[in-house]
């Protein structure tokens, strides 16, 4: 359990943070895209990100796993610190780093590859484990997004043929086999049906017990439903973040106020 040290009155918990954003800055080229951005993530808390399209949302969290480092013209500056490193800089192992903070897309994006390789493949990226430890993973995790008892009897079919909702817990368990400390989820229900989305986040309610959590959604109920924090963000800049009772309720900035109330967006 995380000592809080002290509390803010906008919300910034505290708490050591599972990861931490300092100043970053961020560019696809000419386009400044986030500006000057500062933002904690508490440790086995849901933090959810909020605000309307194009404000940035999901080029932070292509940020916080490098994955902006595939294409050239994009880059970060500041510092994003995780276990006491600033990940943005150069010589990390960017392999180990995605292993560690794990990502959720929008649109279920299994591997062209039995369900069971889909948990394998990332796992034996980085670790070597006996067969029979293997199938203990493959199983522990399936367990965990509660999606065992509907593949058990066919782990070596496609993951191609399950519905979209089963795609993305398998996509979750993908993620976690590899025993991330931190889960980013970007918008990971918006294709989904009520009763996916439903059971995609009571899993995240269960999955915060272990892991930290950052997910995007325009969801504004679902941001309400699942996260502890919510930072709302506006043209690339972060504008405030609280508590999901007091962003609700009592936002400070009146461009939240208008962003939540459905003014704009
Ligand atoms: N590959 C890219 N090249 C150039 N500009 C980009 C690229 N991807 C995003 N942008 C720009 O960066 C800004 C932030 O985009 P981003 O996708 O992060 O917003 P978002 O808040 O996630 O939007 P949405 O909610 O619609 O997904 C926008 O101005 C967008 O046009």
């Amino acid at each position: 359990m995380n000592k809080i040290i002290m509390d803010n009155s906008m919300g910034q918990n505290t708490a050591v943070p599972a990861l931490a954003i300092r100043d970053l800055d961020f560019w696809y080229g000419e386009n400044h895209a986030l500006k000057s951005i500062s933002l904690d993530f508490p440790t086995r808390q849901v933090t959810g990100m909020i605000g309307p399209s194009g404000c940035g949302k999901s080029t932070l969290l292509r940020c916080l796993n490098r994955m902006y480092d595939l294409y050239p013209g994009q880059r970060a500056t500041g510092e994003v610190v995780f276990d006491g490193r600033n990940i943005l800089a150069p010589g990390l192992d960017v392999n180990v780093l995605r292993s560690r903070i794990g990502m959720v897309f929008q649109k279920p994006t299994p591997f062209p590859m039995s369900i069971y390789d889909n948990i394998a493949f990332g796992v034996r990226l980085h670790e070597r484990l006996p067969r029979a430890d293997m199938d203990q993973r493959v199983e522990s995790v399936l367990r965990r997004v509660a999606l065992w008892p509907e593949v058990k009897d066919r782990l070596n079919a496609s993951a191609a043929a399950l519905s979209g909702g089963q795609q993305q817990r398998l996509c979750i368990a993908r993620t976690i086999a590899t025993r991330p400390e931190i889960i980013l989820l970007d918008e990971p229900t918006s294709a989904l049906d009520p009763i996916s989305t439903a059971r995609i986040e009571e899993l995240l309610d269960e999955l915060k017990q272990e892991f930290s959590i950052a997910i995007v959604t325009h969801n504004l109920q679902q941001a309400a439903r699942c996260a502890d924090r919510v930072a709302f963000f506006y043209m690339g800049e972060l504008v405030e973040v609280d508590t999901a009772d007091r962003m609700f309720t009592a936002p400070h900035a009146k461009r939240t106020q208008d962003y939540i109330t459905g003014r704009f967006g």
